[in-house]
C-alpha cells in the first residue's frame, strides 16, 4: 500500500505543521508528515481547492453528527474497505459490536485518550481519521429479527453484464470505510478493532486504497494516468445533497435510516498490460478527456464543462466516451448524479504474474437503482470495458451519524426494531 504526499512541495502553507498520528497502540511509530493547500480551483461546482486538488481537511474530523464522516468529508490519502461477517450469537452480541465499533471510533477518531491503557498510555492523534460504518442486505436476514427493518433500496450487490465477480472479494454483513492520511493508521484502526471485537466479527475481504499526488496539479490520476474526480455534486449545497445523497423525508424509507446514504463498493482490475499498448489519441477518445490536461476533448481545462448539445453525432467527444455515456447532462438524467469517492488499489500480481490493481471505485448515494445502476447500465459495453474488469464490491447502507455521547451506531434501528 502507498500513500504519500509527494509532489505537494508546499508542506508548511496548511498550517498544521507537524502531524503525527495515532500511537496508542500496538506499537506503531509516530508518522511526520505535512500537507499544503495551493490557490487553484479544482472541482467543477466545488469551492476552491489545493494545489493539490484537495479542499482543507481538518487534523481532527468530528465523529458525531446527522450523518457519518468520511462520506461528504474531503478525501484523505488512503484508505482501507474491509467487509464482514457478524458472528454475533443473537441481538444481544449484535447490541454489543455496535456499541463497541462506536466506542473505539469515537476515541479512535477523536484523539480522546483511551481508558484502556493496556497497550501505550500515549495520546492519539486523529490524522484526519474516518471510520464509516454500512450494513449490508445479509444482516437483515432471521438471524437478528431485524427482518422487516430493512432500508427500502438494499439488496446484495447484483453481477452486471461486464462482472466477472469473484466471492471472495464480495458482499458482507458489514462494511467499514477506514479513511486516513498514513497507511499505519489504516491498519493500526483494524488491529484495534480486531482486538475489540473478537469473536464478533468475521473479515470477508479487503482493499488497501491510496490516491496518486496531484501530477502537476488539480485532480489526482488514477492508474490509467486519466485525472479522475474532477466532476461530482457539490456536497456543500444542503439541498444537491438532499435531493442526491442523504435519506430525507419523504422517501418511504424506514424512519431509523434517516441521516443515512447507500454506498456502492465496486473492486474494478485495470488490465494495464493491454492499456498501455493503446495510442494515446484513443485512449483520449475512449474517456472524452484530454489525458495530459484533464479537459473534456472541446475544452482547455479540467473544469471547463463539455457542450455536448453544438456535438450532436459525437465528432469531437464521442457519444460511446466515458464522461458523455456516464453524465449526459440532460434534464432526464440529472437525478442520475451521485458521490464518487474512488481510491486506487494496488495487489501485486496474480497467480498468472498479471498486475492486480485498479479502482475501488465507491459511490454514495440516496437510491443504487435510480443512481449507480442507471449509470452502469448506460456504461454497458463501453469502449472502456475492454481493459477492466469488476472483480469483487458490495452494496451498503451507511447508518445514519451517531449523534452524541449516548449514541451508538444503529441504535434506532435496534432499540425500535
Ligand atoms: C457507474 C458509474 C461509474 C463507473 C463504474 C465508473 C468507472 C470508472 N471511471 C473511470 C475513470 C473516470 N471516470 C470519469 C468520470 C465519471 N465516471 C462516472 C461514473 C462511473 N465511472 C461519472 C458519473 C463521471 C463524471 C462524468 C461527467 O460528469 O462528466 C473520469 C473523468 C474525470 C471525472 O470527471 O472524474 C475518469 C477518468 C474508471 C477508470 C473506471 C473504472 C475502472
Ligand atoms: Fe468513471
Amino acid at each position: 500500500m502507498r500513500c504519500d504526499r509527494a509532489g505537494d512541495g508546499h508542506a508548511a502553507a496548511r498550517g498544521d505543521g507537524r502531524r503525527e498520528f495515532l500511537r496508542c497502540a500496538a506499537g506503531v511509530a509516530g508518522v511526520a508528515a505535512a500537507g499544503g493547500l495551493g490557490g487553484e480551483a479544482v472541482a467543477a461546482g466545488r469551492p476552491a481547492a489545493g494545489r493539490d486538488g484537495r479542499r482543507d481537511l481538518p487534523d481532527r474530523v468530528p465523529f458525531h453528527g446527522h450523518h457519518q464522516a468520511g462520506v461528504v468529508t474531503p478525501q484523505q490519502l488512503c484508505a482501507g474497505f474491509i467487509g464482514f461477517d457478524v458472528l454475533a450469537e443473537d441481538r444481544d452480541g449484535l447490541v454489543e459490536l455496535f456499541q463497541k465499533l462506536t466506542h473505539r471510533s469515537r476515541v479512535l477518531t477523536g484523539g480522546v485518550k483511551p481508558r484502556d491503557e493496556r497497550v501505550s498510555s500515549e495520546r492519539p492523534t486523529p490524522d484526519s481519521l474516518t471510520i464509516t460504518l454500512g450494513v449490508g442486505a445479509s444482516l437483515f436476514d432471521d438471524r437478528y429479527g431485524l427482518s422487516g427493518h430493512k432500508p427500502r433500496h438494499l439488496k446484495a450487490m447484483p453481477a452486471f453484464p461486464d462482472d466477472r465477480l469473484e466471492p471472495s472479494r464480495c458482499h458482507g454483513d458489514l462494511s467499514l470505510q477506514i479513511c486516513a492520511e498514513h497507511p499505519d493508521a489504516i491498519v493500526h484502526v483494524l488491529r484495534d478493532l480486531a482486538r475489540e471485537t473478537d469473536g464478533l466479527l468475521r473479515p470477508r475481504w479487503r482493499a488497501n486504497a491510496f490516491l496518486n499526488p496531484s501530477r502537476p496539479s488539480g485532480a489526482r490520476r488514477n492508474l490509467l494516468g486519466f485525472k479522475d474526480g474532477i466532476v461530482n455534486p457539490d456536497t456543500d449545497s444542503g439541498r444537491e445533497m438532499d435531493r442526491l445523497m442523504w435519506v430525507t423525508p419523504p422517501c418511504g424509507e424506514p424512519e431509523w435510516a434517516l441521516g443515512g446514504c447507500y454506498q456502492v463498493l465496486r473492486l474494478i482490475r485495470f488490465h494495464v498490460e493491454k492499456w498501455d499498448k493503446v495510442p494515446l489519441r484513443r485512449q483520449e477518445r475512449i474517456f472524452g478527456r484530454h489525458k495530459a490536461s484533464g479537459a473534456p476533448l472541446d475544452g482547455r481545462h479540467e473544469t471547463d464543462a463539455p457542450d455536448y448539445r453544438h456535438d450532436p453525432h459525437g465528432r469531437i467527444i464521442p457519444l460511446d466516451s466515458h464522461i458523455r455515456l456516464a453524465n449526459p447532462r440532460t434534464h432526464k438524467t440529472d437525478d442520475s448524479r451521485f458521490l464518487r469517492r474512488s481510491y486506487n488499489y494496488d495487489e501485486g500480481f496474480d497467480h498468472k504474474g498479471g498486475m492486480d490493481l485498479g479502482l475501488v471505485f465507491c459511490g454514495y448515494q440516496q437510491d443504487p437503482e435510480r443512481q449507480f445502476a442507471t449509470v452502469q447500465r448506460r456504461l454497458e459495453h463501453e469502449p472502456l470495458s475492454r481493459f477492466i474488469t469488476p472483480v469483487g464490491g458490495g452494496y451498503f447502507f451507511v447508518l445514519p451519524g451517531v449523534r452524541d455521547e449516548d449514541d451508538w451506531f444503529g441504535s434506532h434501528l435496534l432499540q425500535k426494531a
